[in-house]
């Protein structure tokens, strides 16, 4: 098995990176788990409490569950990943059941902030765009797709969002294996990527 972190702020491209290696693997060799699934359940709050969490923060994560669940995995047992809604600012109830692969892709902004998480991780990749690329790219897609508008964006950026990326996940570069600079669409880095994902796909299967 081939555990892959993929780390970097909000907006660089984390999530593109992986469709794009996820896109020429077999689909029953690879999962995927997203860090927003393991946002902390904040049922017991009002959505104006949940509004004010600072999800920048390390401490809005339920890192001990997701641990957890790599381990599950890492035994070959099936998990349940919780769904998260971005509108309701809290998990939705429902879970998606995640098998083991051989190639367990994990993306998040703070994923390599957790010794326990990094030392799971085979490769670890840290995915860079400019602060005001991020910021734009984060400006369309949650007015687009996470039901926001332009203050509630530029007030979160400003009050958590820029703050936390400095305090806590730009530092985590220096754990990266790799980094890939996502200014523009880097298909060269995905390649590499994917050549090294194949490679050991191709030993596994030989063993
Ligand atoms: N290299 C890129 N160049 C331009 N736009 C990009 C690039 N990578 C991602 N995007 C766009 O930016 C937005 C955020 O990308 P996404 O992959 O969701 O970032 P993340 O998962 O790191 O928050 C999406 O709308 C995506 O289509
Ligand atoms: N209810 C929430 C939870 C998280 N966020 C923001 O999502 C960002 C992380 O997701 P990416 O896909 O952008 O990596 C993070 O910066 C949080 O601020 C949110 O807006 N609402």
């Amino acid at each position: 098995m081939l555990i892959i972190g993929i780390a970097g702020g909000t907006g660089c491209g984390k999530t593109t990176v992986v469709d794009q290696i996820v896109a020429e693997l077999p689909a029953d060799e690879v999962c995927v788990i997203s860090q927003d699934s393991y946002y902390k359940d904040t049922s017991h709050l009002s959505y104006e409490e949940r509004v004010k969490i600072n999800f920048d923060h390390p401490n809005s994560i339920d890192f001990d569950l997701l641990v957890s669940h790599l381990e599950e995995l890492r035994n070959n047992k099936p998990i349940e990943q919780p769904v998260y809604s971005f509108v309701e600012h809290n998990r939705t109830g429902e879970t998606k059941t995640t098998h083991p692969r051989k190639v367990i892709i994990v993306e998040g902004i703070l994923i390599l902030t957790h010794p326990e998480i990094r030392d799971l991780f085979d490769i670890k990749i840290f995915v860079h765009a400019d602060s005001d690329e991020r910021l734009i790219r984060r400006l369309k897609r949650d007015i687009a797709e996470r039901g926001r508008d332009l203050d509630e964006v530029l007030a979160r950026y400003q009050t958590t969002l820029k703050p936390m990326h400095n305090q806590f996940i730009e530092p985590t570069k220096e754990f990266a294996d790799i980094i890939i600079p996502t200014n523009r669409y880097n298909t060269v880095a995905v390649d590499v990527i994917r050549t090294i994902v194949n490679e050991k796909l191709a030993n596994s299967r030989e063993i």
